[in-house]
Protein backbone atom coordinates (compact mmCIF):
# COMPACT_ATOMS: atom_id res chain seq x y z
CA UNK A 1 0.00 0.00 0.00
CA UNK A 2 1.41 3.88 -0.58
CA UNK A 3 1.64 6.07 1.54
CA UNK A 4 -1.30 8.73 2.26
CA UNK A 5 -0.43 11.48 -0.22
CA UNK A 6 1.23 9.74 -2.82
CA UNK A 7 0.30 10.70 -6.42
CA UNK A 8 1.15 8.19 -9.08
CA UNK A 9 3.64 9.17 -10.90
CA UNK A 10 5.53 8.00 -14.63
CA UNK A 11 6.80 4.39 -13.87
CA UNK A 12 10.62 4.90 -13.75
CA UNK A 13 13.37 2.74 -12.79
CA UNK A 14 15.39 4.88 -11.41
CA UNK A 15 15.74 6.34 -7.96
CA UNK A 16 15.15 10.26 -8.93
CA UNK A 17 14.13 11.23 -12.32
CA UNK A 18 14.19 15.16 -13.14
CA UNK A 19 12.81 16.17 -16.63
CA UNK A 20 11.90 19.09 -17.89
CA UNK A 21 12.28 20.83 -14.95
CA UNK A 22 11.45 24.42 -14.60
CA UNK A 23 11.95 27.00 -11.75
CA UNK A 24 11.13 30.52 -12.46
CA UNK A 25 12.38 33.28 -9.84
CA UNK A 26 10.51 37.02 -10.52
CA UNK A 27 10.85 36.05 -14.66
CA UNK A 28 14.41 34.57 -13.89
CA UNK A 29 14.85 31.03 -14.92
CA UNK A 30 17.10 29.46 -12.39
CA UNK A 31 16.03 25.75 -13.66
CA UNK A 32 15.67 25.71 -17.12
CA UNK A 33 13.86 22.57 -19.00
CA UNK A 34 16.23 20.63 -16.48
CA UNK A 35 16.66 16.91 -16.74
CA UNK A 36 17.92 14.55 -14.23
CA UNK A 37 18.38 10.76 -13.63
CA UNK A 38 19.81 9.06 -11.09
CA UNK A 39 19.76 5.60 -10.16
CA UNK A 40 19.35 3.07 -7.66
CA UNK A 41 22.52 3.24 -5.67
CA UNK A 42 24.47 5.66 -7.18
CA UNK A 43 26.85 8.54 -5.95
CA UNK A 44 26.57 11.47 -8.43
CA UNK A 45 28.37 15.01 -8.18
CA UNK A 46 26.53 18.10 -9.36
CA UNK A 47 29.45 21.18 -10.08
CA UNK A 48 28.86 24.27 -11.96
CA UNK A 49 29.53 27.72 -11.76
CA UNK A 50 27.58 30.38 -8.56
CA UNK A 51 24.17 31.03 -10.01
CA UNK A 52 24.29 27.54 -11.90
CA UNK A 53 20.98 26.59 -10.24
CA UNK A 54 22.14 23.19 -7.84
CA UNK A 55 20.75 24.83 -4.22
CA UNK A 56 17.41 25.14 -6.64
CA UNK A 57 17.44 21.90 -7.92
CA UNK A 58 18.15 20.54 -4.38
CA UNK A 59 15.42 22.71 -3.17
CA UNK A 60 12.54 21.06 -5.59
CA UNK A 61 13.88 17.78 -5.27
CA UNK A 62 12.99 18.34 -1.38
CA UNK A 63 9.69 20.28 -1.43
CA UNK A 64 10.89 23.49 -0.61
CA UNK A 65 10.45 25.38 -3.64
CA UNK A 66 7.62 23.75 -5.99
CA UNK A 67 8.74 23.66 -10.45
CA UNK A 68 6.99 25.97 -12.45
CA UNK A 69 6.43 22.87 -15.05
CA UNK A 70 8.61 19.54 -15.05
CA UNK A 71 8.69 16.06 -13.47
CA UNK A 72 10.19 14.87 -10.66
CA UNK A 73 9.74 11.48 -9.59
CA UNK A 74 11.17 9.19 -6.73
CA UNK A 75 11.78 5.72 -6.22
CA UNK A 76 10.27 5.15 -9.25
CA UNK A 77 6.20 6.32 -7.90
CA UNK A 78 6.21 9.28 -6.04
CA UNK A 79 5.49 12.58 -8.31
CA UNK A 80 7.44 15.01 -5.79
CA UNK A 81 5.82 18.50 -7.31
CA UNK A 82 2.51 17.01 -5.39
CA UNK A 83 4.27 16.55 -1.73
CA UNK A 84 5.41 18.90 1.13
CA UNK A 85 8.82 18.97 2.75
CA UNK A 86 7.57 17.01 5.42
CA UNK A 87 6.02 14.00 3.03
CA UNK A 88 9.59 14.00 1.18
CA UNK A 89 11.56 13.29 4.30
CA UNK A 90 9.25 10.63 4.99
CA UNK A 91 9.64 9.28 1.77
CA UNK A 92 13.27 8.90 2.53
CA UNK A 93 15.42 11.73 1.03
CA UNK A 94 17.50 13.29 3.78
CA UNK A 95 19.77 16.38 3.16
CA UNK A 96 22.51 18.08 5.15
CA UNK A 97 23.13 21.40 4.40
CA UNK A 98 26.21 23.42 3.64
CA UNK A 99 26.77 24.35 8.07
CA UNK A 100 26.65 21.93 10.39
CA UNK A 101 24.08 21.88 13.33
CA UNK A 102 24.99 19.73 15.79
CA UNK A 103 24.23 19.51 19.34
CA UNK A 104 27.15 21.01 20.75
CA UNK A 105 25.99 19.85 24.68
CA UNK A 106 25.89 16.25 23.52
CA UNK A 107 28.64 13.67 22.91
CA UNK A 108 29.05 12.39 19.52
CA UNK A 109 27.32 9.52 20.36
CA UNK A 110 24.65 11.00 21.79
CA UNK A 111 23.97 13.53 18.47
CA UNK A 112 24.07 9.28 16.55
CA UNK A 113 21.36 8.01 19.14
CA UNK A 114 19.17 10.73 18.72
CA UNK A 115 19.55 10.57 15.18
CA UNK A 116 18.53 7.00 14.91
CA UNK A 117 15.76 7.32 17.62
CA UNK A 118 14.25 10.07 15.89
CA UNK A 119 14.32 13.19 17.65
CA UNK A 120 10.82 12.57 19.00
CA UNK A 121 12.55 10.46 21.66
CA UNK A 122 14.95 13.00 24.00
CA UNK A 123 12.53 10.66 26.71
CA UNK A 124 13.35 7.26 25.79
CA UNK A 125 16.58 8.50 25.50
CA UNK A 126 17.68 9.78 28.53
CA UNK A 127 15.71 7.37 30.51
CA UNK A 128 16.32 4.03 28.96
CA UNK A 129 19.51 2.40 27.91
CA UNK A 130 19.88 2.08 23.97
CA UNK A 131 18.90 -1.73 22.36
CA UNK A 132 21.70 -4.05 20.62
CA UNK A 133 19.75 -3.24 17.55
CA UNK A 134 20.67 0.65 18.33
CA UNK A 135 24.05 -0.51 19.29
CA UNK A 136 25.05 -2.28 16.72
CA UNK A 137 23.81 0.77 14.12
CA UNK A 138 25.67 3.10 16.46
CA UNK A 139 29.15 0.85 16.48
CA UNK A 140 28.34 1.00 12.09
CA UNK A 141 28.00 4.49 11.79
CA UNK A 142 30.75 5.45 13.74
CA UNK A 143 33.13 3.39 12.21
CA UNK A 144 31.72 4.61 8.41
CA UNK A 145 31.93 8.19 9.82
CA UNK A 146 35.52 7.24 11.38
CA UNK A 147 34.88 9.02 14.90
CA UNK A 148 35.09 6.00 16.69
CA UNK A 149 37.76 7.27 18.94
CA UNK A 150 35.89 10.72 19.41
CA UNK A 151 32.69 9.11 20.41
CA UNK A 152 32.45 10.47 23.54
CA UNK A 153 33.49 14.32 22.75
CA UNK A 154 31.17 16.74 23.32
CA UNK A 155 30.03 18.53 19.91
CA UNK A 156 31.27 21.83 20.83
CA UNK A 157 34.77 20.41 21.35
CA UNK A 158 34.93 19.29 17.57
CA UNK A 159 36.73 20.12 14.61
CA UNK A 160 34.51 21.97 11.29
CA UNK A 161 35.50 18.69 9.56
CA UNK A 162 34.62 16.35 12.25
CA UNK A 163 31.10 17.90 12.79
CA UNK A 164 30.38 17.84 9.30
CA UNK A 165 31.06 13.81 9.39
CA UNK A 166 29.02 13.78 12.70
CA UNK A 167 26.22 15.34 11.04
CA UNK A 168 26.69 12.53 7.57
CA UNK A 169 26.53 10.24 10.50
CA UNK A 170 23.20 11.58 11.72
CA UNK A 171 21.48 11.74 8.19
CA UNK A 172 22.65 8.46 7.72
CA UNK A 173 20.78 6.98 11.33
CA UNK A 174 17.67 8.31 9.67
CA UNK A 175 18.49 5.51 7.15
CA UNK A 176 17.34 8.04 4.01
CA UNK A 177 16.92 6.23 0.41
CA UNK A 178 18.84 8.75 -1.06
CA UNK A 179 21.22 11.58 0.56
CA UNK A 180 21.43 14.48 -0.46
CA UNK A 181 24.65 17.14 0.33
CA UNK A 182 25.47 20.21 0.36
CA UNK A 183 29.02 21.66 -0.24
CA UNK A 184 30.25 19.44 3.02
CA UNK A 185 34.49 20.14 2.36
CA UNK A 186 33.54 23.95 2.37
CA UNK A 187 36.19 25.31 4.75
CA UNK A 188 38.07 21.96 4.80
CA UNK A 189 41.92 21.01 5.71
CA UNK A 190 42.84 19.08 2.42
CA UNK A 191 42.88 16.24 4.91
CA UNK A 192 39.53 16.81 6.02
CA UNK A 193 38.89 17.08 2.14
CA UNK A 194 40.43 13.76 1.01
CA UNK A 195 38.71 11.88 4.16
CA UNK A 196 34.98 13.25 3.68
CA UNK A 197 35.68 11.89 -0.06
CA UNK A 198 36.40 8.21 1.79
CA UNK A 199 33.10 8.81 4.18
CA UNK A 200 31.28 9.73 1.46
CA UNK A 201 32.46 6.71 -0.74
CA UNK A 202 31.73 4.36 2.19
CA UNK A 203 28.30 5.91 2.83
CA UNK A 204 27.86 5.05 -0.75
CA UNK A 205 27.78 1.45 -0.23
CA UNK A 206 24.79 1.53 1.45
CA UNK A 207 22.99 4.58 0.37
CA UNK A 208 22.06 6.66 -2.63
CA UNK A 209 24.29 10.61 -2.90
CA UNK A 210 23.61 13.57 -4.49
CA UNK A 211 26.41 16.07 -3.62
CA UNK A 212 27.30 19.45 -4.77
CA UNK A 213 30.29 20.92 -4.61
CA UNK A 214 32.59 23.04 -5.97
CA UNK A 215 35.76 21.81 -4.53
CA UNK A 216 37.64 19.55 -8.18
CA UNK A 217 39.94 17.71 -5.80
CA UNK A 218 37.29 16.16 -4.08
CA UNK A 219 35.12 15.58 -6.97
CA UNK A 220 37.87 13.76 -8.63
CA UNK A 221 38.64 11.50 -5.19
CA UNK A 222 35.22 10.84 -5.32
CA UNK A 223 35.87 8.90 -8.43
CA UNK A 224 31.63 9.39 -9.60
CA UNK A 225 29.76 10.75 -12.43
CA UNK A 226 29.68 14.24 -12.67
CA UNK A 227 26.48 16.60 -14.26
CA UNK A 228 27.86 20.04 -14.79
CA UNK A 229 25.02 22.61 -14.37
CA UNK A 230 25.09 25.77 -16.42
CA UNK A 231 22.16 28.41 -16.48
CA UNK A 232 19.48 26.26 -15.00
CA UNK A 233 20.35 23.12 -17.41
CA UNK A 234 22.71 20.09 -17.83
CA UNK A 235 25.94 21.36 -19.45
CA UNK A 236 27.63 18.14 -19.67
CA UNK A 237 27.28 15.05 -18.17
CA UNK A 238 30.10 12.42 -17.60
CA UNK A 239 33.60 10.87 -15.37
CA UNK A 240 35.62 14.13 -14.19
CA UNK A 241 37.78 13.74 -16.87
CA UNK A 242 35.28 13.71 -19.87
CA UNK A 243 33.07 16.51 -18.70
CA UNK A 244 36.56 18.64 -17.92
CA UNK A 245 37.77 17.85 -21.52
CA UNK A 246 34.48 19.34 -22.18
CA UNK A 247 35.34 23.29 -23.43
CA UNK A 248 31.87 24.04 -23.24
CA UNK A 249 32.58 22.65 -19.68
CA UNK A 250 36.32 24.51 -19.35
CA UNK A 251 34.37 28.13 -20.73
CA UNK A 252 31.85 28.40 -17.87
CA UNK A 253 32.93 27.35 -15.69
CA UNK A 254 36.45 25.46 -15.12
CA UNK A 255 38.38 27.78 -17.32
CA UNK A 256 37.33 30.50 -15.03
N1 LIG B 1 14.36 32.74 -3.80
C1 LIG B 1 14.96 33.30 -4.86
N2 LIG B 1 14.51 34.48 -5.36
C2 LIG B 1 15.10 35.04 -6.43
N3 LIG B 1 16.14 34.52 -7.09
C3 LIG B 1 16.63 33.36 -6.64
C4 LIG B 1 16.08 32.68 -5.50
N4 LIG B 1 16.79 31.55 -5.29
C5 LIG B 1 17.73 31.53 -6.24
N5 LIG B 1 17.64 32.60 -7.05
C6 LIG B 1 18.49 32.89 -8.23
O1 LIG B 1 18.50 31.72 -9.04
C7 LIG B 1 19.79 31.47 -9.58
C8 LIG B 1 20.23 30.08 -9.21
O2 LIG B 1 20.59 30.07 -7.83
P1 LIG B 1 21.12 28.79 -7.06
O3 LIG B 1 21.30 29.22 -5.64
O4 LIG B 1 20.24 27.63 -7.32
O5 LIG B 1 22.53 28.57 -7.76
P2 LIG B 1 23.75 27.65 -7.25
O6 LIG B 1 24.20 26.90 -8.45
O7 LIG B 1 23.36 26.89 -6.06
O8 LIG B 1 24.84 28.75 -6.90
P3 LIG B 1 26.00 28.71 -5.76
O9 LIG B 1 27.07 27.83 -6.30
O10 LIG B 1 26.42 30.15 -5.71
O11 LIG B 1 25.39 28.22 -4.48
C9 LIG B 1 20.70 32.57 -9.04
O12 LIG B 1 20.83 33.58 -10.04
C10 LIG B 1 19.95 33.11 -7.84
O13 LIG B 1 20.23 34.48 -7.62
Amino acid sequence: MNAPGITHARSTSALLYLSGVSVSFDGFRALNNLSLLIEPGEMRAIIGPNGAGKTTMMDVITGKTRPDSGEVVFDGRADLTKLDEANIATLGIGRKFQKPTVFENHTVRDNLLLALAGMRSWYRLLMAAPSKAENDRLEEILSIIRMGPQQHMLGARLSHGQKQWLEIGMLLAQNPKLMLVDEPVAGMTDVETETTAQVLREVNKSHSVVVVEHDMSFVRALGVKVTVLHEGSTLAEGSLDQVSADPRVVEVYLGR
